[in-house]
């Protein structure tokens, strides 16, 4: 017998003496009664060394669920399923749909912490109206207890439960549900988040991607870092490239990565600075924000736009049609500036719950504003590209299950050759026949990209044509100048 459970033996042993001394309390009068209490606890805690911790499921409001008792639960889902004998076996609505394992009412699993055993226990209590209830008692409130030797008060009250609750809170995000926001007007509304893209099916450069990875997974864990040099727990991405290069599909693969949710921010749909500041001080912990096609979104590139629309419109006044077009331009147009959106980024309001990561995506990189995109608002820029030999050989694996073929070598020159994006690679190599015709696939994507070669070739002709023309265009009018 564990030293533990012979002192819970003697716990019940006093207890029931204890009981026995309630039964003759009336007899007593209250100084005597009040003074045997006191002395028998004493007793207690003097041959009971150890220390008790109760963790409710519900404190205080009936509603709310404590959220020290559900991160115990979590933190205990795998010690129970090795330990306990009895388990109680639930679904989680996450997108592997995973079974998860907690230990039934009345169960004791042991745990360690550096060296020091302790030991939790489940239990309930039923609140007395319904004990002799005919109907299923709805009224039970059920507890962790933790146990432990008295002599490590200091470490478990401290270091242990401050890593219990951690690890806790980190299972419940892996676990749970992610959710997609949107925002209408100035609410969010939400949907399950349940894209498939991950970075194992993301075609690109293995070392880049790599890179990327290593990035991301150090900032998910640097809470201390950021703390220690003063600054918001938050990193910006810009994502840039042509359209169907996996922009959206690496932000996807991001927030698996991460375990994140993510909010997709349509700025235009957005009225002004307030109304952003206010959809982003609602964002959560552990998201992503994204605000896709950031040129077309604002108009970042201040007075520029504004003039030439302004001269468009003096001289469409008169069109009836144009001018309609110029109202729903009007009211379409959001409010958000520049300078409110760097505010978002940079703002006090960006330190609240922290651990965010800011995405923005566009087609065209040149067309930003400097200050938008500039080191430490945009921490991290990455170009999506056409697609690479390397990325090819990734989609292959995805979509025909290949690693190889003889007609790799040649896709693999062409490609150099012909600028193709992964969307398009990945639309000849996805099969039209069950099973997949691979020869098929792959004969489609090489005469795409014969075509494509050749496009190229007659572009480059055109444009050194064109080219030359013009300079004899010049020497002629300076000839005749002259
Ligand atoms: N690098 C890639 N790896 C895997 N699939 C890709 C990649 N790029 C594109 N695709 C495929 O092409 C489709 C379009 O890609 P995606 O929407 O990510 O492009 P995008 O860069 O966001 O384009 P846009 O600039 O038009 O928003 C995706 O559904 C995906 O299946
Ligand atoms: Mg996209």
């Amino acid at each position: 017998m564990e030293s533990k459970d012979l002192f819970t033996s003697l716990g019940s042993i006093i207890a029931s003496g204890m009981f026995l001394w309630a039964m003759f309390q009336q007899y007593f009068p209250y100084e005597i009664r009040h003074n045997i209490e006191k002395y028998s606890q004493r007793l207690v805690s003097f041959f009971y060394p150890y220390v008790q911790i109760t963790f409710n499921e519900f404190t205080g409001d009936r509603f709310m669920r404590s959220e020290a008792y559900s991160a115990i639960e979590n933190y205990l889902s795998s010690k129970s399923s090795t330990q306990a004998k009895r388990l109680k076996a639930d679904i989680i609505k996450n997108s592997n749909q995973s079974l998860v394992l907690s230990m039934d009412d009345h169960e004791e699993v042991a745990d360690e912490f550096q060296g020091i055993k302790l030991w939790w226990s489940s239990g309930k209590h039923i609140s007395k109206s319904q004990v002799f209830s005919f109907y299923p008692a709805t009224d039970e409130k059920r507890y962790y207890k933790l146990t432990f030797h008295k002599r490590h008060r200091d470490l478990i009250l401290g270091p242990y439960l401050v890593s219990v609750l951690k690890e806790g809170r980190e299972i419940k995000v892996r676990n749970r549900m992610r959710k997609l926001y949107t925002n209408n007007g100035s609410n969010w509304v939400h949907v399950l988040f349940e894209h498939p893209a991950t970075f194992q099916t993301l075609a690109m450069e293995p070392a880049e991607k790599k890179e990327i990875i290593d990035d991301l997974i150090a900032f998910s864990k640097s809470e201390d870092f950021y703390a220690r040099i003063g600054r918001a727990w938050k990193r910006g991405y810009l994502l840039y490239g042509p359209p169907g290069t996996g922009k959206s599909t690496m932000i996807a693969a991001m927030a698996n990565l991460l375990g994140y949710d993510l909010y997709d921010l349509e700025l235009t749909a957005v009225k002004d600075n307030t109304e952003l500041r206010k959809l982003l001080i609602e964002t959560s912990s552990k998201s992503i924000i994204v605000i896709e096609d950031i040129d077309c979104s604002l108009d970042l590139t201040g007075q520029r736009r504004k003039k030439k629309e302004k001269k468009e419109d003096e001289g469409n006044d008169k069109d009836p049609r144009q001018k309609l077009g110029k109202e729903e331009r009007e009211t379409n147009n959001s409010q958000v500036t520049l300078s409110g959106l760097l505010n978002f980024i940079d703002g006090l309001w960006s330190a609240c719950g922290g651990e965010r990561l800011i995405v923005f995506t566009t087609n065209y990189i040149e067309k930003l504003d400097p200050a938008l995109i500039r080191k430490g608002r945009m921490d991290k820029h990455i170009e999506l590209s056409h697609c690479s030999y390397e990325a090819f050989k990734v989609l292959a694996k995805n979509y025909l299950s290949i690693e190889s073929h003889n007609l790799f070598d040649k896709i693999g020159e062409l490609l150099g050759e012909a600028k193709m994006t992964p969307a398009d690679v990945a639309e000849h190599l996805m099969p039209k026949t069950f099973p997949a015709d691979i020869e098929f696939s792959l004969r489609s994507l090489n005469q795409a990209l014969e075509l494509a070669k050749e496009e190229a070739r007659r572009v480059k002709v055109d444009d050194k044509e064109a080219n030359e023309n013009e300079s004899l265009g010049k020497e002629e009018a300076k000839e005749e100048e002259k």
